[in-house]
């Protein structure tokens, strides 16, 4: 699903009225969506005390027809509008409304009153997409009185949580109801953790204004991307249809890393896994998992399909020269990750064409980039964007709403994942589970890579709701990786 941001959706709304869809009626529909969400989600409404606070933007607007469409359909036990802004101050389709408003003889009010402190349900409709900068007088004020003076109530935003910006004050929902499409700022971190659960509602914009278009680049991903690669198997198939992974890694002591990930591979559906070790490690292998086949490091990488190179390769000069020759020369898919990554830190590679899948977090990234690590950060999507393209290779950004972007400009939001998963040998898993599917789909590669990731993290979701988030460990993802899996067929 695509992800814009305020100045793309302003335009995509200009675009859907230039095309003869009139502003009042996508006015109308997002309250009316709106509405139909509480129902679904709160009701029954007459239940409920409500307040619904507007700005005087079309934000507002929509708080109008929402409490207008409460009022003719629902009856709650209360229903108060406050306005932030005197009602003279609306303006076109939000002015068109506050007259409509009035018919229904809904109370209005420009104070909080104390009755209505006792409020179930508060509707944010000060600001939406229109914000400039943090929020300001005496917007701000009212985003107090959301956060903090409904005791009993819960929150919810109409389109963003009003004041939604890095750095600035803004509501802080219990759900957002958000139209055409999810907004930048609701899906990046650190703004991300004031929506709530996001529900992305159809208020008559055709999607088609954006599909086509190279300037909508930012997506989110989602299970219906690849449910395609977890369907039934064909009845004849055998374990040579289902891809050979190599992993090469596990230096004296590390042997787990390298094991970790040839496990997550197998577990994700590969037909073979075979695991390239120093030789005292080779055992640690198939400790954990006698399906594991092991070799020598230094063997042949042939009759394989994907490579996975750096769970515990260690810092040997040797080994680094085998990543980067591997990188450079390999006609195979390849992903890098730990100190296959730091092998590559500081030269000045170049994917050469078959897939190069790099899966840094923040640290290897500021190694790899040469930046310091607060300012990869402060821009995750701009920064693996510009690497991914420049560098001709996939951008596997790890870290709160991982980054996927590919060499194409495009780029892919993870939502999926929880702190649990901030324990030893996460990304060896995760390295696993994206060779372990890039084997098994030579012709899907870019679903594969998408499924892997959103999997990674719903296995720590599912696995933290059952363990707790410190008892959590790596392979723990591997236990509930089946649960995540059967999410994608539902
Ligand atoms: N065709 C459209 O444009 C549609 C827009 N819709 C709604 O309209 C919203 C966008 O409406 P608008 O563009 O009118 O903008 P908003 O309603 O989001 O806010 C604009 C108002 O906020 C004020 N403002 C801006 N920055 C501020 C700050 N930092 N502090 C305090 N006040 C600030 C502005 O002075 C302006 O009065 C969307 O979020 C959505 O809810 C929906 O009605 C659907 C159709
Ligand atoms: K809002």
């Amino acid at each position: 699903m695509k992800v814009l941001t305020g100045a793309q959706m302003r335009e995509i709304d200009r675009l859907t009225m230039e095309a003869g869809i009139p502003g009042l009626v996508l006015m109308e529909n997002a309250g009316c969506r709106f509405v139909e969400f509480l129902e679904r989600n709160y009701g029954p409404l007459d239940q409920h005390r409500i307040v619904v606070v507007c700005g005087k933007g079309n934000n507002g607007g929509d708080g109008l027809v929402i409490a207008r469409q409460l009022s003719i359909r629902f009856k709650p036990r209360s229903l108060d509008v406050i306005l932030a802004y005197p009602p003279t101050e609306f303006k076109d389709d939000s002015a068109t409304n506050w007259k409509m408003l009035q018919v229904t003889g809904t109370r209005v009010t420009r104070t909080l009153e104390p009755r209505m402190r006792a409020a179930t349900l508060v509707i944010d409709a000060l600001l939406g997409t229109g914000l400039q900068g943090p929020a300001r007088s005496p917007a701000l004020e009212w985003i107090r009185e959301i956060n903090g003076g409904f005791p009993g109530a819960t929150v919810v935003s109409v389109d963003v949580p009003s004041g939604l910006f890095d750095g600035g004050e803004s509501v802080r929902a219990a759900d957002t109801v958000t139209f055409t499409a999810p907004k930048l700022e609701q899906v990046v971190p650190p703004t991300c953790d004031r929506v709530g659960r996001l529900h992305v509602v159809q208020i008559g914009t055709p999607l088609s204004l954006m599909d086509k278009s190279p300037e909508y680049w930012l997506n989110v991903v989602e299970p219906r991307q690849f449910r395609r690669l977890f369907e039934p198997r064909p009845a004849g198939s055998h374990k040579g249809d289902f891809g050979h992974v190599l992993v090469i890694g596990g230096a004296p002591g590390k042997g787990g890393a390298a094991a970790m990930s040839g496990l997550a591979a197998l577990k994700i559906g590969a037909g073979l896994v075979t695991v390239a070790t120093a030789e005292e490690e080779r055992r640690t292998v198939t400790a954990l998992a006698p399906e594991l086949m092991t070799q020598s490091i230094g063997q042949d990488p042939g009759g394989k399909d994907v490579l996975a190179i750096g769970p515990g390769l260690g810092q040997e000069p040797d080994l680094a020269g085998v990543a980067q020759r591997l990188f450079a020369q390999s006609a195979l898919p390849l992903v890098i990750d730990a100190d296959g990554l730091n092998a590559l830190a500081g030269t000045a590679f170049h994917g050469p064409g078959p897939w190069r899948v790099l899966t840094p977090h923040p640290g290897e990234m500021s190694r790899l980039a040469g930046c310091k690590t607060t300012d990869i950060q402060a821009d995750r999507v701009g920064v693996a964007r510009k690497f991914a393209m420049e560098r001709n290779v996939v951008l596997v950004l790890k870290g709160q709403r991982t980054v996927v972007a590919f060499p194409d400009g495009r780029a892919f939001l993870n939502p999926s994942g929880t702190p649990a998963m901030a324990t030893a040998g996460s990304g060896d898993i995760l390295t696993g589970l994206i060779a372990g599917l890039m084997a098994q789909w030579p012709d899907r590669r870019e679903q594969a890579v998408l499924a892997a990731v959103w999997l990674h993290g719903r296995s720590g979701e599912l696995g933290a709701a059952a363990l707790t988030e410190q008892s959590l460990t790596a392979t723990d993802l591997i236990r509930y990786l089946p649960a995540a899996i059967r999410e994608t067929q539902a």
